[in-house]
Order: structure tokens, then C-alpha cells, then sequence
């Protein structure tokens, strides 16, 4: 479990993480998203004792991390996987790590096996690959086995069988009642691998919550109407806060409404509906309308966000609820 009360980081003039609180609970993958230069490194290091709170406080298990006798089976972390001695290999570096905080070279083995790492524990760490680094910091993560880990970008570098296996590892870590907290700019894995999101901007929390309630709360309820009599019955459902997109053949799409409150209206004036279907948002929609107005460095890319700008209205005051 991790708790933070008002934490808060300034670097001179910069308030890099802003009076946040939050309750990172067991059993759970709570993903950590956020554009740039958010805060989420900075909020992951406060976690572990490598930035000192400019104000707040956040503990881990109950104990700020420097007051465990165990520092390490408290909480594993991976937060910069570049972080390692490099003239050293994979093997010696888990076995320093493991001499001095009292653990086995027995679970250096288990870690490096867990891990992939086999065929290269040998190997100068300085020859190694992104995605066989952060391996490294997963393993390096996991050697008190730990009941909190913490990772920063984990998937990182890693190649498609690499994310597989990160997501499973964490899948299972969390269902061993084990907290898990990291974070990612890969949407559609977060989507497969959290079930709990936590989103900052700009050192504030712009949304927190079990992923697809996230995902509604940001959207709204979108319904694909089908009917023969489609103009009349939009006509029926025009009110503040619904919006209308065409979809494919005819159909249109209402954000806003949920299918109950469609097809009771379409029944009450007796017009025949051909579809009416629930439409889920991804969470990358909804990520890029959280965080619009809180990206800091923005690109000067031609392609649009894959967001239906006919959804903004409604979105806007939902955004406004999540504050
Ligand atoms: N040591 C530091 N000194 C000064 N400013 C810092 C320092 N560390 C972070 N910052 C600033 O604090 C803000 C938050 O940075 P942080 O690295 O926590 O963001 P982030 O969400 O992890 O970003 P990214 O997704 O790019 O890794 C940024 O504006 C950053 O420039």
C-alpha cells in the first residue's frame, strides 16, 4: 500500500509535483499516466526516498520508505534502469545488491531466471540492450521480493514478447495481494495491464479510478442508433450535454445517453430501432481529452489525436467533475 498526503516537490520556481494525494492499494496494477515532464518520476522517487518532499508526506506499508528495517522486501523499484555499475555483469550486480542488504544468493538465481536473464548473467552490464537492461531492473526490482514495486516505465525497450511478459509478471505479482504501481506512455497496454488508473498534469491529479470508470467518467456514455425514422428520433433526444456524430451507413452515434434512455424515448413515440449499441472509448481517447490542457511540450505533428472532436462538449464538463 502507498499513501501520499499532500505531497508536494519544488525545484526553485518549479512546482514539479503539486498538494497530491492518493492510496495506491494491494492486489491491484495501478497504472501511473501523464504527459511529460507531469511529475510521475519525481512522485516515484519521493515514494523511495531519492527526493525529499518539498511538503506532504507519502509512506509505503505504512512506514515512509527510509523508516523500514527492510527497505527492500518492502518495496522493489525500477526507476532508472541505466542506474547500474556497466563494467559489471548482470550476476555480480544482483549479488552486491543481495550482500548487502542480507539476502540469499539463492534468490539471485530465482531472480535472473524469473527474469530471462540466464544466458547473459555473465555479460558486462555496459553491453547490454535496452530491453535486457531493463530486464535487469525488473530483476534488481524483484530481489527482496518485495510486497510494493514501483516501476517506471517498464516495458520500455522491451520487445513485444519482453511487454507480454512484463504485463503477466505484474498480472501475477498483483494477484499474489502484492502493490503495483507503475507507469507507461503505452496506452493500449496500460489498458490490458492496470486495473486502477492514477493521471497527473502539470503535478496534479487529473483523474484516479478503476480504468474503465476513468475512461466513462472522461467520454461519457456513447450509444450507435440505427432506426428508419433516425432524424425524428435525434430530433426527440436534442438536449444540453448530447451530442451527435454520424457513424457507418446511416447510423449515428449519441454521446451522452445511455441505450436505456434511447430506446425508452424511441419506444414512447413507437419508432422501430434497427441498432442500439454501446460504444467503448479507449482509453487512449480518453487519456489524450484528460490531459489536453496539461501537456507542457507539445509536437507540431499533422496527425490529429485519434479523439472525436464531436465529443469535446460533453467531455469538458465531465473533465470539469474529475478536478
Ligand atoms: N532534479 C530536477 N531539477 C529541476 N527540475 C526537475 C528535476 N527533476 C524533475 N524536474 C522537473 O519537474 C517536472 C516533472 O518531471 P518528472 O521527471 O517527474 O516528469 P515525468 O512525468 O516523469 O516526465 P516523463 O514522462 O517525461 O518522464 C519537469 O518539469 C522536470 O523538468
Amino acid at each position: 500500500m502507498i499513501e501520499a498526503h499532500e505531497l508536494t516537490k519544488r525545484y526553485g520556481d518549479k512546482t514539479a509535483v503539486d498538494h497530491v494525494s492518493f492510496t495506491i492499494a494491494p492486489g491491484t496494477v495501478t497504472g501511473f499516466l501523464g504527459p511529460n515532464g507531469a511529475g510521475k518520476s519525481t512522485t516515484m522517487r519521493m515514494i523511495v526516498g531519492l527526493d525529499r518532499p518539498t511538503a506532504g508526506t507519502v509512506t509505503v506499508n505504512g512506514k515512509p520508505y527510509a523508516k523500514h528495517r527492510n527497505p527492500l522486501s518492502e518495496v522493489g523499484a525500477l526507476l532508472d534502469a541505466k542506474a547500474v555499475h556497466t563494467g559489471r555483469s548482470a550476476r555480480s550486480h544482483l549479488r552486491t545488491m543481495a550482500a548487502t542488504h542480507n539476502i540469499s544468493t539463492k534468490r539471485v538465481d530465482e531472480v535472473i531466471e524469473m527474469t530471462g536473464l540466464t544466458g547473459v548473467a555473465h555479460k558486462r552490464v555496459g553491453g547490454f540492450s535496452l530491453g535486457m537492461g531493463q530486464r535487469l531492473g525488473i530483476a534488481s526490482a524483484m530481489l527482496g521480493d518485495p510486497r510494493t514495486l514501483i516501476l517506471d516505465e517498464p516495458v520500455n525497450g522491451l520487445d513485444p514478447e519482453g511487454v507480454q511478459w512484463v504485463r503477466q509478471l505484474v498480472r501475477l505479482l498483483a494477484g499474489e495481494g502484492r502493490t503495483v504501481f507503475l507507469s507507461s506512455h503505452l496506452m493500449s497496454e496500460m489498458s490490458q495491464t492496470a486495473d486502477q488508473l492514477l493521471v497527473i498534469g502539470r503535478g496534479r491529479i487529473i483523474a484516479a479510478g478503476p480504468v474503465q470508470e476513468v475512461i466513462d467518467s472522461v467520454i461519457g456514455a456513447t450509444v450507435r442508433v440505427r432506426s428508419p425514422r433516425l432524424p425524428e428520433l435525434a430530433r426527440l433526444l436534442e438536449r444540453d450535454g448530447v451530442t451527435l456524430t454520424p457513424a457507418d451507413d446511416g447510423a449515428i452515434d449519441l454521446h451522452g445517453l445511455t441505450p436505456a434512455q434511447v430506446g425508452d424515448t424511441a419506444a414512447a413515440h413507437g419508432i422501430p430501432i434497427h441498432e442500439l449499441s454501446p460504444q467503448k472509448a479507449s482509453l487512449e481517447d480518453a487519456y489524450m481529452n484528460l490531459t489536453q490542457d496539461a501537456v507542457e511540450y507539445h509536437s507540431h505533428a499533422t496527425a490529429a489525436a485519434p479523439v472525436a472532436t464531436d465529443t469535446s462538449a460533453g467531455t469538458a464538463t465531465q473533465k470539469g467533475q474529475n478536478r
